[in-house]
């Protein structure tokens, strides 16, 4: 099946429309719906329904009345969900319906599609094939004049720990297990992992959010629209907030790291991970404390570490060792797939803090012994194009972790012949010109002081 031509689609569908939003509490959950129009010139309109329910596990709350006055908040969850139909057609002109964006929203918006977008624009070419920059990707205009209310500034306490099942939230999760009682899991269409660590960690209840998604936009995708990667992370951040309030929580405690700042393309600004980079967490502050609310922090734990400090301390926590998973193809048989970037990232990352036979136990096997990864290590050791477009560490780190797994398990270690990835590494990397990492840039966080005493502590 062709991938339908961008300048077509944007000549077919000039128009998405942010037709309305609702909310409320339906059987015990809170329930947010969102409708979404692309206008057809001379093509049948198609038009999206979106949903998301939040729903708790071992805990009941006053979800109406926390709910009460979070118009704005789901205002904007259901602006960040657009982005998922918009992107099938990239119409040029997205018109807000149901809300208000002042000149200086409206270029927040413009910046985030286009840099959470940057994958999709990479693969599918458009900055070549259609010039496609930040300044001419979309134009938001709104119908509704400038809402007058003022942000609301809410009074809350404790952490909302979103959960992926991956190893940089058990890093956090370990992080905080002292202060249990203040704390709440936050998973969101979780695949099974993601439960296993909650459940490894202690906690009996989290909450639960479920997004469904409209099926025309599957349908189109298998038609040929326009499909790619979506920032998921800035997803997950306006989602959590609602979480946040109605679980009344003030911290939303994210486990991005150092290393998601670095672009997958050299050179450039497409970074795979752009949602997960501490410039989105920035703007994502500021923008929430200006125009939705007050008194919801969001930031990551774990900024200040690379992910191969963050490897290191998850190395320690074995008692996960059996039920993370981290590898995105394998999130629905809830399996390694052992085969793409993600899986051999983790292997490497992973090598240097523990023992051949524990780290062969997690993937079930030797995956530097597999010759058909040639490409995604050179990829992942920055010879390649890109890197991958997975959530891996920089380049550096892998180098470094690669070096470090050599001396530990082959140089110094037990073993005697080199598996093919490792002689492929020491054929194409300089041992001795490989360094440290770079330390500390100040003030690349937002940990509230609350934390630093912990961290100090801990790190
Ligand atoms: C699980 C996964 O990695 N999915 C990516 C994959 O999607 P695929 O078509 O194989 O299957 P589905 O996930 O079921 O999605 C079906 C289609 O639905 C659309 N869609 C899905 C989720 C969503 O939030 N928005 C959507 O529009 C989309 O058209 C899907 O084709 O490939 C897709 C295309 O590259 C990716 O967009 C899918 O990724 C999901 C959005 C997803 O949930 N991904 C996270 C696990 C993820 O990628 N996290 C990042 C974190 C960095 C970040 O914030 O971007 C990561 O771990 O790398
Ligand atoms: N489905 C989800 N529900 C809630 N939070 C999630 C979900 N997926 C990812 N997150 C959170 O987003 C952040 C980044 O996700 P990422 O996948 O990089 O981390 P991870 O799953 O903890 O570790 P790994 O890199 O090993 O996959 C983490 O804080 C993670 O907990």
């Amino acid at each position: 099946m062709n991938r339908k031509d961008y300048k077509e689609l944007q000549r077919a569908y000039p128009r998405f429309l942010y037709e309305s939003f609702g909310f409320g509490v339906e059987d015990g959950e809170a329930v947010c719906r969102f409708r979404y129009r692309i206008e057809g010139a001379g093509e049948p309109d198609v038009v999206f329904n979106h949903r998301i329910s939040y729903g708790f596990q071992g805990e009941g709350e006053e979800l109406e009345r926390r709910l009460s006055g979070m118009e704005g908040l789901v205002f904007h969850i259901g602006l960040m969900e657009s982005i998922n139909y918009w992107k099938t057609t990239c119409s040029r002109e997205f018109r807000v319906q149901c809300g208000h964006l002042s000149p200086e929203q409206a270029l927040w918006w413009k910046k985030l599609f286009y840099h959470g977008l940057g994958e999709f624009i990479y693969l599918n070419g458009l900055h070549k094939e259609a010039g496609v920059d930040q300044e001419n990707f979309v134009e938001f205009v709104s119908d509704r004049e400038a809402d007058v209310r003022e942000v609301p500034v809410l009074a809350l306490s404790g952490n909302l720990i979103p959960v992926g099942g991956g190893k940089d939230s058990v890093v956090t999760l370990e992080l905080l297990k002292d202060r249990k009682e203040e704390n709440l899991c936050f998973v969101m269409n979780p695949p099974q992992a993601a439960f296993d660590c909650i459940r490894v960690a202690g906690y009996e209840g989290w909450l639960l959010a479920r997004r469904t998604f409209d099926r025309k936009m599957l349908d189109m995708n298998s038609q040929g629209f326009l499909n790619g990667h979506v920032p998921y992370s800035a997803i997950l951040a306006w989602a959590s907030v609602l979480g946040a309030v109605l679980a009344g929580k003030r911290h939303i405690t994210l486990s991005n790291e150092k290393s998601a700042n670095e672009p997958s393309v050299p050179g450039t600004d497409f970074n795979h991970q752009y949602s997960k980079s501490f410039d989105f967490e920035w703007d994502f502050n500021r923008y929430l404390h200006r125009h939705v609310l007050e008194g919801v922090e969001y930031f990551s734990l774990l900024r200040r570490m690379y992910e191969l400090e963050i490897a290191r301390r998850f190395a320690a926590h074995t008692a996960y060792h059996g039920v993370f998973r981290s590898c995105n193809r394998g999130k629905g048989s809830n399996s390694w797939c052992g085969h793409c970037p993600k899986c051999l990232f983790v292997f490497i990352i992973l090598g240097p803090w523990m023992s051949l036979e524990e780290l062969h136990g997690i993937f079930g096997k030797d995956l530097l012994a597999d010759e058909s990864l040639s490409k995604e290590l050179l990829e992942l050791l920055g010879l390649g194009e890109t890197k991958p477009f997975e959530c891996v560490g920089t380049v550096a780190e892998v180098r470094l972790a690669m070096k470090r797994l050599y001396l530990r398990h082959y140089r110094d270690g037990e073993r005697k012949g080199l598996p093919a990835l490792m002689a492929l590494f020491l054929e194409r990397m300089e041992l001795d010109a490989i360094g440290e990492l770079p330390g500390e840039a100040a003030g690349e966080d937002l940990i509230p002081p609350y934390f630093e005493e912990l961290l100090k502590k801990e790190l």
